[in-house]
């Protein structure tokens, strides 16, 4: 398992590249269906490091860095920032970080998000985790989440909706069309998703019969 690639891009400041093998798994699924939850778990049983593209937006607009402004906007209308801008932050967790296992949440979330990030970084995903919940109980589950997002209200919802409708689900396809996708019913319980999500990612030699 794993791709060998160039992840610290160093060519512009002359640098050695660094040749890092990684596993990375692609985490995909409606707005509050239930990702970065069930991220947190996997990390916990099986030692991945966790890396939320919407997370490392924010932090961006907190560090105030000169794209914080257009992050916030962008965020704020439900739209999809330009992949030049989320693949640096990707690429500089992945450098950064001493782990060669990533679940990468909320990515790509566009054709140009995958088209960019497979030609900037090398890397394919080993395969796609899609947590497949109803809008319904997505919307239910995002206007009581109360983490104090700016995007968490009826109306920038809604546009995350037909964003992930019309832009996200295309990328799903492909990657379903490739033989990669996982898909889980993410409406369950968080206990019973996580039962779904341990059956794949356990080898099955490690499965005992029931
Ligand atoms: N299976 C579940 N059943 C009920 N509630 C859930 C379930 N999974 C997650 N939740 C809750 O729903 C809310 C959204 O979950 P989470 O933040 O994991 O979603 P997400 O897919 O990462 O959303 P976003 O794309 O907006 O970041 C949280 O309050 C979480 O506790
Ligand atoms: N690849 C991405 C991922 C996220 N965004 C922006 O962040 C918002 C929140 O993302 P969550 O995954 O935390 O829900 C999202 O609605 C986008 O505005 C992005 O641009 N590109
Ligand atoms: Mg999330």
């Amino acid at each position: 398992m794993g791709t060998v690639v160039d992840v610290a891009n160093k060519e512009a400041n002359g640098s050695a590249h660094t040749n890092k093998k990684v596993t990375v798994i692609f985490v995909l699924g409606g707005p509050g269906s239930g990702k970065g939850t069930q991220c947190t778990n996997i990390v916990e049983k099986f030692g991945y490091t966790h890396l939320s593209a919407g997370d490392l937006l924010r932090a961006e607009i907190k560090s105030g860095s000169e794209n914080g402004t257009m992050i916030q906007n962008m965020i704020k209308e439900g739209k999809i920032v330009p992949s030049e801008v989320t693949i640096k932050l990707l690429q500089r967790a992945i450098e950064e970080n001493g782990n060669d296992k990533f679940l990468i949440d909320g990515f790509p979330r566009n054709e140009e998000n995958r088209a960019a990030f497979e030609s900037v970084t090398g890397i394919e995903p080993e395969f796609v985790l899609f947590f497949d919940c109803s809008e319904e109980e997505m919307e239910r589950r995002l206007l009581s989440r109360n983490q104090g997002r700016e995007d968490d209200n009826i109306e920038t919802i809604r546009k995350r909706f037909n964003v992930y409708m019309e832009s996200s689900l295309p990328v799903i396809e492909y990657y379903n069309s490739k033989g990669k996708v996982r898909k889980i019913d993410a409406t369950k319980p968080i206990e019973e998703v996580f039962e779904t999500v341990k059956a794949i990612f356990t080898p099955s030699s490690d499965k005992v019969a029931a």
